[in-house]
């Protein structure tokens, strides 16, 4: 048998049809679904008197409009659009009879955190969701992207998705992190160096000691960005800490079940010898605590360097730096560490998650925010209650933190969590495209711990001088 990828090992055990031209006809294991991609979609089936296929694989929630402040099950609580969509998305789940977890429910949250919270997300599977942040499940060593509400039509109707292979991308994180430095770091700065279109075309393994290091948070916060690098998914080769997330789960096998996939499981890593079509290596130990100057994911430095200048870049480069620059207020040659900060926000499917919380709680405990407003959003209920349980919760209320419930909250302006014109955020989500987290909102993308700092001190900051 000649050499595997893990990509190509999944992607040959979902092929139920195969084309002359290579097109193929994937089988789809999970179908996740949220409020915003899928009213279309149901209505199609609707429309032509079709059900979904496999309603015990396809599984709702609400996250992007909903409101993080109490009475938020309240449509008044939101605009009219949002209200129809999450209207939509409770009358769809309960006439299509899919698995649902509305805003009462302890467990709804941001769909990718759900998924593999409640042992939807299991190793070896074809994951697939109408956002592109989907490429998270690919924590688990699950083929997981993105579907557009046509594709979100033909997969609750079918089960199976039209699909062509991408190419092999691999790369590889030598080597041990520094302390301080953190996953969301080890993915801005890959970012950084394949730039977002880097990965167009590929599926992208992440491995090296430093990924295996790495809890299933971490991980899912790697192949959360792999769509901001361009790539289609992201793939992390599952191992003991895969296993020991997933066991127990309310949705993951048990008993004999668990033994039998647990041995296919296993054999789901890139054989020694596979061909790559890419392949970047980057060390460890390079990686400083990363941040955003501009507004592209791309545009990353390390804490300790200052403002780029535009013409510091090339090609067609120039003129979008200088348009970042712009509408960043940023000045050339002006230290990151001397950039002050309205507003803090941590949170989304990037950095939402129990360790997120900890790890910003770390740096919190005893001190006081120094922004103007800073808020905790929860990655779903259960985060929630785990981080009120654990204590974090008080340390983020006295430090003088909203603590909110759960939902994409102000990763996009999608909801009333918003900034202002002008508003300079610390946040720790994906993505900081002009107006993403509202109309002339400034973001700049970091990790949990760094974002905590920058609370504390009202700028950016290194967050090792307060470690
Ligand atoms: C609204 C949704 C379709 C979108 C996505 O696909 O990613 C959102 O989640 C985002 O992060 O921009
Ligand atoms: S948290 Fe942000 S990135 Fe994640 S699904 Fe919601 S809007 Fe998209």
């Amino acid at each position: 048998m000649s050499p595997k990828t893990l990509y190509d090992k999944i992607w040959d055990a979902h092929v139920a049809h195969e084309a002359d031209d290579g097109t193929c006809l994937l089988y789809i294991d999970r179908h996740l679904v949220h409020e915003v991609t899928s009213p279309q979609a149901f209505e199609g089936l609707r429309m032509t008197g079709r059900t979904v296929r496999a309603p015990d694989k396809t599984i709702a929630v609400p996250d992007h409009n909903v409101p993080t402040t109490p009475g938020r099950d309240d449509p008044k609580n939101m605009t009219e659009d949002s209200a129809i969509q999450v209207a939509a998305l409770d009358t769809n789940a309960k006439e299509f009879g899919i698995h649902y977890y509305p805003v009462s429910d302890v467990r709804q949250g941001i769909v990718h955190i759900v998924g593999p919270e409640q042992g939807w997300t299991l190793p070896g599977m074809t994951v697939v969701c109408g956002d592109s942040h989907t490429a998270t499940h690919g924590a688990f060593g699950a083929l997981a992207h993105g579907i557009g509400t046509s594709e979100v039509e033909h997969v609750l109707a079918t089960q199976t998705l039209i699909q062509k292979k991408s190419k092999n991308m691999k790369v590889e994180i030598t080597g041990k992190l520094a302390p301080g430095v953190t996953a969301k770091d080890i993915v801005l700065t890959i970012i950084g160096a394949t730039g977002t279109a880097g990965g167009t075309g590929y599926v992208i393994e992440y491995c090296g000691e430093a990924i295996r290091d790495l809890s299933m948070e971490g991980r899912m916060t790697i192949c959360n960005m792999a769509i901001e690098g361009g790539a289609r998914a992201g793939l992390i080769a599952p191992d003991e800490t895969t296993f020991q997330y997933c066991k127990g789960r309310p949705h993951a096998p048990k008993g004999a079940q668990w033994e039998a996939a647990l041995n296919w499981w296993k054999t789901l890593y890139s054989d020694d010898d596979a061909a790559w079509d890419k392949v970047l290596t980057i060390r460890a130990e390079d990686i400083a605590p990363t941040v955003t100057w501009g507004t592209s994911p791309e545009d990353v430095l390390p804490i300790t360097a200052s403002v780029p200048a535009a013409d510091s870049f090339t090609g067609g480069k120039v003129g979008a730096a200088q348009r970042a620059l712009d509408y960043m207020g940023l000045t050339a040659g002006t230290p990151l560490r001397d950039v002050e900060i309205d507003t803090v926000f941590i949170g989304s499917c990037t950095n939402g998650r129990i360790e997120d919380l900890r790890a910003a709680a770390a740096i919190l405990k005893g001190k006081k925010i120094a922004v103007k407003r800073a808020m905790i959003v929860p990655g779903s209920g259960l985060v929630r209650a785990q981080a009120e349980e654990e204590g974090l919760a008080d340390i983020f209320k006295e430090a003088g933190f909203e603590w909110r419930l759960a939902g994409c909250s102000m990763c996009l302006a999608m909801n009333p969590d918003q900034l202002a014109p002008g508003e300079r955020c610390a946040a720790t989500s994906n993505r900081n495209f002009e107006g993403r987290q509202g109309r002339g909102g400034r973001t700049h993308l970091m990790s949990p711990a760094m974002a905590a700092a920058a609370a504390v001190t009202g700028k950016l900051t290194d967050v090792r001088e307060l470690m």
